[in-house]
This record gives structure tokens, C-alpha cells and sequence, in this order.
């Protein structure tokens, strides 16, 4: 069967890819592609990036229970699936802070080497809202020491481990040696590469309507304060995070916005 449904999670088999979803936080936990783990796993962001703005850290998009909308395409060279969210399944305590009306989808389709998700935002509200949002992607590596992000050269940047210091990325590639926290604003080139991440070749990461780019690894201290991490965890993982946080979206009544962004194991 190419969709497996338990009470919480999906799980999607197609070609060399097995995908898991839980339907809390319509969040991915696992792309086994060729054998191989490729994702640390992949929570989404909204309606606020961090602790910028009224709601929780994140907003409220990763603890809500998605609704499962099932298949909408299944044949030979694609699955595609999707997941919806409505403000009734948000938590009451979030919904009184961000009280606007709306409609998400998330949209996951596995076609190859490649595994692409969408997040689509509806404003069904009478008046406008703003939004920050990011697909939060962990990628798997075996060490994260040797591992590198490229395509960053020349944007500028905000370090927030570093007193949100404005600086511009000189560097081929970036690196991780030790906790960094970035965000790479208004970053016009669509397409990273992560490399020597020792899993498969790597990743190629191409996004759509989404500006910035967020690089996270919490390192050692942190890793060790962090209830759902185990302490050596953080050299498994390097977070290559494509959002919209700089500055927010705004939607005015009836709009639709989306953003995409496809993975390929290489
Ligand atoms: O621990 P959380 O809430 O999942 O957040 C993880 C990290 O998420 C990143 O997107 C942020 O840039 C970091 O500041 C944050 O620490």
C-alpha cells in the first residue's frame, strides 16, 4: 500500500522513499530514501518565527492536530498527499492570542530522488492578518562538523546567537563548529546545496516564494537542555530552515499565499 494511516501518523511509500507524517503539527519525521535516513526531522512554523510576536515560541502550527485530506495524486512517477489545519484543532490558550480566521494546507509529494512540501495559507478572516512561517527542515548527517551549506555567499545576515549582529556571508560554504543560529535575509538564490553530510551525497534544497533562510545547530550545551534531543544529537543534525521571517507576509481577506521547497537526496 503507497498510504499507510494509523490514528496519528501516515506513512507514504513510493519508489526508494518511505515518508512519516504525524498528523500533530502535520510534522515529518522520517525520509528513509534508498535505505538510507535522510531527515532528522521537519516540523512547520507558523504563524510566528521564534519568540517574535504574542504567541509561543513557533506559533501554533506544531502543536495543532492536522486533519489528513488523504491522496490527491497517485501513479507510477508521483504520490501526493496532503494535510489541512483549521483554527478549531489549535490549542485554546494559542487561539485567543492569534484569533484570525484560516485555512492551511500542507502538501507533501514524493516523485524520485525528490521530496516536495507546500504550505498554502488562506485568510478566511474579514480583515487582514500577517504571518512569519518556515518549513523547519533538520537534515540527517553523520557529522556535522564536516558538513556545509552552500549557496549563502554575499546575503546578509542576522546572528541572533550574537546580539542579532547584521553582517554579510563571505564564505563558500557555511559550517558549523559550534552553536549558530542565522538568518539569511532576502536570499534571491533558490537553490543550497548541503554538502559532506556523509548520508548519500547530499541535498539539494530549492524553494519557492520563500526569502530567507534560517542555519541552526544548537551544540553541545543547549542540545543538553532540550527535552525532546539527546545530547550527542546535535552533530546528527544541521537545520536548513526556508521561511518568510525577516519581515512578515500580509494577506489581505480571500488571499492565498504559498511557498514550496523541494529536496533531493543526491
Ligand atoms: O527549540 P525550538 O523551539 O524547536 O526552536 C529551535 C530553533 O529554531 C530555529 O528556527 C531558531 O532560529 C532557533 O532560535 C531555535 O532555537
Amino acid at each position: 500500500m503507497p498510504v499507510e494511516q494509523s490514528q496519528n501518523k501516515v506513512t507514504l511509500k513510493h519508489g526508494k522513499s518511505t515518508v512519516q507524517i504525524y498528523l500533530l503539527g502535520a510534522t515529518l519525521t522520517s525520509w528513509v530514501f534508498d535505505g538510507q535516513e535522510r531527515i532528522f526531522v521537519s516540523p512547520l512554523v507558523f504563524p510566528q518565527f521564534g519568540p517574535k510576536g504574542p504567541l509561543p515560541q513557533h506559533g501554533f502550527a506544531r502543536v495543532s492536530k492536522w486533519d489528513w485530506l488523504g491522496v490527491t495524486t497517485e501513479n507510477a512517477s508521483e504520490l501526493t498527499v496532503s494535510f489541512g489545519l483549521k483554527p478549531d484543532a489549535v490549542p485554546e490558550s494559542q487561539r485567543k492570542i492569534w484569533s484570525h480566521d484560516f485555512k492551511l494546507l500542507y502538501t507533501v509529494t514524493l516523485i524520485g530522488n525528490t521530496l516536495k512540501t507546500k504550505l498554502t495559507v488562506h485568510n478566511t478572516s474579514s480583515g487582514p492578518f500577517g504571518f512569519t512561517s518556515l518549513l523547519h527542515t533538520y537534515i540527517r548527517v553523520k557529522d556535522v562538523t564536516k558538513a556545509q551549506v552552500v549557496g549563502l555567499t554575499g546575503y546578509t545576515l542576522e546572528d541572533t546567537i550574537n546580539n542579532n549582529l547584521i553582517s554579510t556571508e563571505s564564505r563558500h560554504g557555511v559550517t558549523v563548529a559550534g552553536e549558530v543560529d542565522r538568518v539569511y535575509q532576502n536570499v534571491t538564490n533558490n537553490i543550497l546545496t548541503i554538502e559532506n553530510t556523509h548520508i548519500g551525497a547530499g541535498f539539494i534544497i530549492s524553494k519557492s516564494n520563500f526569502k530567507d533562510v534560517v542555519v541552526w545547530n544548537p551544540w553541545i550545551e543547549n542540545a543538553k537542555k532540550m527535552a525532546d534531543f539527546d545530547d550527542e544529537e546535535y552533530l546528527n543534525m544541521i537545520c536548513v530552515e526556508v521561511g518568510n521571517v525577516a519581515s512578515p507576509i500580509q494577506l489581505a481577506p480571500g488571499g492565498v499565499w504559498e511557498g514550496e521547497q523541494t529536496l533531493v537526496a543526491i
